[in-house]
């Protein structure tokens, strides 16, 4: 026997199990919410309940909840296809994955209805979370639990719900799959068994794609990490070269400018000589930073070598680089680097290339800045060379 078909209770009791809870005490026990779960579905209807119990582990079960980060999420046909499932199984118009939230529930999605969330005190699911198992309500007309809901009193009028819990690897019950109708009726054991199957079904995807999540945001972070110089917070020189790879296609297919500037820091060795090799990292860091807000978002900057720093610049002309070449040249002859109460000051040296007529690969391109960038140190240093 389902614990939802147990020996019916005097409605009274109900009423005042009810109030206890209702007044203030959202820290009940399961034992307390079987009291208010079983025994009331035939028979007198109990005074309509004001407030829906709260799980005794109810900040945990939200904590549970919210490390899924389910709420709000995109639809996905899969939790779609389940609904439907569930629907068809359980002969019912009406089918919902649902998540109960603090003070809403959420709907992941719904079959036969436009998913929408609901106070919580409204909505039938935040009983299922209370117990294992089912919830099965043949008459919501007749229950005091679902009673006065305005699912059941209002316009969509639903006599019937089932709602199976969808219980987490460690225990919680964060929401249902659940079915509805609008006439009364009781599933057969049958449909209640494959509704249960079904709910640990949308659970275990529920888990899935949190696992899916986790297992991106690794890729990324380890992507980031191997794509990035530890110092400036630039991209390494395996990245500048993917990147380069990448702008030289895009530059030849829709025919616009690339181009590129190489960056090398003047005298640096006299900066570790005479500051020491902490200085020259200050520096480095300092010059990271700089070359970040003087960039625009769609440029692309990394740490070519030790003291060279190289930026593509998309869909820019040779004009518009030895342009921003130059106000990178005097910014980085302006800044003051402040470290270990010493101020560091450096100049550059700049080489400026792009791709022309006959676009060069991108390595022929380096070559090309390299060698305007070695031009400007023949020539006197703190300068920008145009290849
Ligand atoms: N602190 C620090 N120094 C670095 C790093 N990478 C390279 N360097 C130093 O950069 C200096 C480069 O020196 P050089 O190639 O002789 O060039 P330079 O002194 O800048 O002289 P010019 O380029 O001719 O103006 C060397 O002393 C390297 O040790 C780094 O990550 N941190």
């Amino acid at each position: 026997m389902s614990s939802d078909t147990h020996a019916i209770r005097d409605s009274a009791d109900l009423r005042n199990a009810s109030c206890e809870n209702i007044n203030g005490n959202t820290n009940l026990h399961s034992t307390e919410c079987d009291d208010l779960l079983e025994g009331h579905s035939r028979g007198e209807i109990p005074e309509a309940c004001t407030s829906i119990p709260r799980p005794h582990n109810e900040s945990a079960r939200l904590a549970a909840l919210r490390r899924y980060l389910i709420l709000d999420s995109p639809e996905d046909d899969a939790f779609k296809f389940l609904a439907e499932v569930a629907a068809d199984v359980c002969d019912a118009p009406f089918a919902l994955v649902t998540l109960v939230d603090e003070d809403r529930v959420w709907v992941k999605s719904a079959v036969g209805i436009i998913p929408c969330e609901s106070p919580r005190n409204q909505n039938c699911c935040s009983w299922v979370i209370l117990k294992e198992g089912l919830v099965d309500i043949p008459d919501t007309t007749q229950d005091g639990r679902t009673a006065s809901l305005e699912i059941v009193t209002g316009e969509l009028g639903i006599q019937m719900y089932v709602g199976a819990n969808l219980v987490t690897h460690d225990g919680y019950s964060i929401g249902t799959l659940c079915v509805l109708d609008r006439r009364p009726r009781q599933l057969t054991d049958r449909q209640k068994y494959l509704l249960l199957g079904l709910a640990k079904q949308a659970m275990a995807l529920i888990e899935l794609r949190s696992h899916e999540r986790l297992l991106t945001d690794s890729m990324e972070r380890l992507e980031h990490i191997a794509s990035t110089d530890v110092l400036t917070g630039l991209l390494n020189r395996r990245a500048l070269f993917e990147r380069l790879d990448i702008e030289i296609e895009r530059s030849r297919r829709y025919a616009s400018p690339l181009s590129l500037v190489l960056i090398d820091l003047d005298h640096f060795k006299a900066v570790n000589d005479n500051h020491g090799h902490q200085a020259g990292d200050a520096v480095l860091r300092a010059i990271g930073n700089l070359i970040g807000t003087t960039k625009r978002a769609l440029d692309i900057a990394a740490r070519y070598g030790g003291e060279e720093l190289c930026i593509l610049l998309p869909q820019t002309s040779i004009e518009g680089a030895f342009s921003f070449a130059e106000t990178l040249r005097r910014n980085i002859h302006d800044l003051r680097i402040e470290h270990s109460g010493q101020t560091l000051a450096v100049t550059a040296s700049l080489g400026v290339a792009s791709t022309g007529i006959a676009t060069p690969d991108g390595k022929q391109l380096l070559a090309l800045a390299d060698k305007a960038m070695y031009a400007a140190k023949r020539d006197g240093r703190n300068k920008v060379v145009v290849a």
